[in-house]
């Protein structure tokens, strides 16, 4: 089909359904019969997303595992702040789906969860592994807990799903100010590549979550500083310089 008037290829939006019960996805059609898939889940509303909070400064509190809010007032993290930092999330159901303890790894094929199946379709997520943090689960808990608190960036976007239990995410502001998320069973949240953060337990001491990748898993903490990294240079560019703050 061609435009009457400039005699191109007229491109149409239509409405393909793939199977009964899945969602309509929007296709950008061409009379060369080019199909462009331009699929996305949409991340949950604002208030189902984790509470955030700034936390105190470094050195002015013990306890990592502690909810270390400002103090004598909390200073809450509004989701839109979370969202110009790049965090995406989702809303998951946890209480309906079984996952193993352990697996390592864990084929993402076999999702279940229409949910979880459309998340890891739109976003590529093709490896996956399920971890319990707990001390009689996880050998070497001490260790791991002080590794995963270390600052650091990853080469790749960091993706958790979390099937039970919770802890804290702790991501920086624009200014260099720690914000504490508060992540727990159902949440389902993305860092961006080069995004500083870093992650401890909550005083529960237990958190199982599933670890997903697009391609082979990149484990790799790179600890700060890390401001020439080609990851980190990248996430400053789209996430700090260019956000306008009040
Ligand atoms: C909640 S999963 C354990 C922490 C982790 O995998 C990580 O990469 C922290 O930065
Ligand atoms: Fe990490
Ligand atoms: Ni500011």
């Amino acid at each position: 089909m061609t435009n009457p008037t400039t005699k191109e290829p007229l491109e149409q939006i239509v409405v393909v359904e793939k199977e009964p019960e899945a969602k309509k996805q929007k296709t950008t059609m061409t009379t060369e019969t080019k199909i462009k898939e331009v699929t996305t889940t949409p991340e949950s509303p604002d208030e189902e997303w984790p509470e955030a909070w700034y936390m105190l400064k470094d050195g002015d509190y013990d306890d990592q595992k502690a909810e270390n809010r400002m103090s004598p007032e909390n200073k809450p993290c509004s989701v839109g702040e979370l969202k110009k930092l790049g965090i995406a999330y989702w809303k998951m159901d946890a209480e309906t789906y079984n996952y193993p303890v352990k697996a390592i790894p864990w084929d993402p094929k076999d999702a279940a969860d229409p949910k979880l199946m459309a998340i890891r379709d739109d976003r590529g997520y093709s490896y996956a592994d399920i971890i319990s943090v707990k001390p009689d689960l996880l050998p070497g808990y001490d260790e791991k807990i002080k590794a995963f608190f270390e600052e650091h960036i990853h080469d790749a976007e960091e993706i958790r799903y979390i099937i039970d239990g919770s802890g804290y995410f702790d991501i920086r502001d624009t200014h260099n100010n720690w914000i504490r998320i508060h992540i727990k069973k159902g949440d389902l949240m993305t860092l961006p590549e080069g995004c500083y953060h870093r992650f401890t337990c909550d005083t529960t001491d237990f958190i199982q979550a599933m670890r997903l990748f697009i391609g082979a898993p990149v484990w790799t903490p790179f600890n700060r500083p890390q401001e020439q990294h080609p990851s980190r240079m990248e996430y400053v560019t789209n996430y700090i310089d260019n956000v306008t703050t009040a």
